[in-house]
């Protein structure tokens, strides 16, 4: 890593465009350890799946829509949700209509999908299971 910020710290001839993608990353919250290997992804989307979870067509990200009794056990359920984003520094995208939650969940300091998503979309459906 110092080799790299080394490289930054001299790379001032470096395209400004590409020192500030390699600072972006640097800055972003997505460690190492939360990138998905293809095995890893291939089991995990898999199980996802099995719940209700689908790809988003056009972009890395995972889609799910829940309905619920009432708004006011939707927006319970958001809360709870929210509470551990919050925690986990890892936020959906969502949209809520009365009773209906829908979620798509990415990682947008990898572009992609991470085990961010993977561990949120677990949690969410823990929670949507235990309502
Ligand atoms: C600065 C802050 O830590 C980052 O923007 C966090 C916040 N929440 C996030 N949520 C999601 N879904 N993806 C991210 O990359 C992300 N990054």
């Amino acid at each position: 890593m110092s080799w790299l910020i080394f490289t930054l710290r001299i790379g001032r001839q470096w395209p400004s465009a590409f020192t500030k993608q390699i600072q972006h990353y640097l800055s972003a919250d997505i460690r190492a350890t939360d990138w998905l290997s293809p095995a890893e992804r291939e089991q995990l989307l898999m199980d996802l799946k099995a719940t209700g979870w689908v790809e988003v067509e056009d972009r890395d990200a995972l889609y799910k829509e829940l309905h619920f009794k009432t708004f006011n056990q939707a927006f319970g359920f958001m809360s709870r949700v929210a509470l551990q984003a919050e925690k986990m520094n890892h936020h959906p995208e969502w949209f809520n209509v009365y009773n209906k939650v829908q979620i798509t969940l990415s990682t947008h300091d990898c572009g992609g999908l991470s085990k961010k998503d993977i561990r949120l979309a677990k949690f969410i459906d823990k929670v949507a299971l235990s309502l």
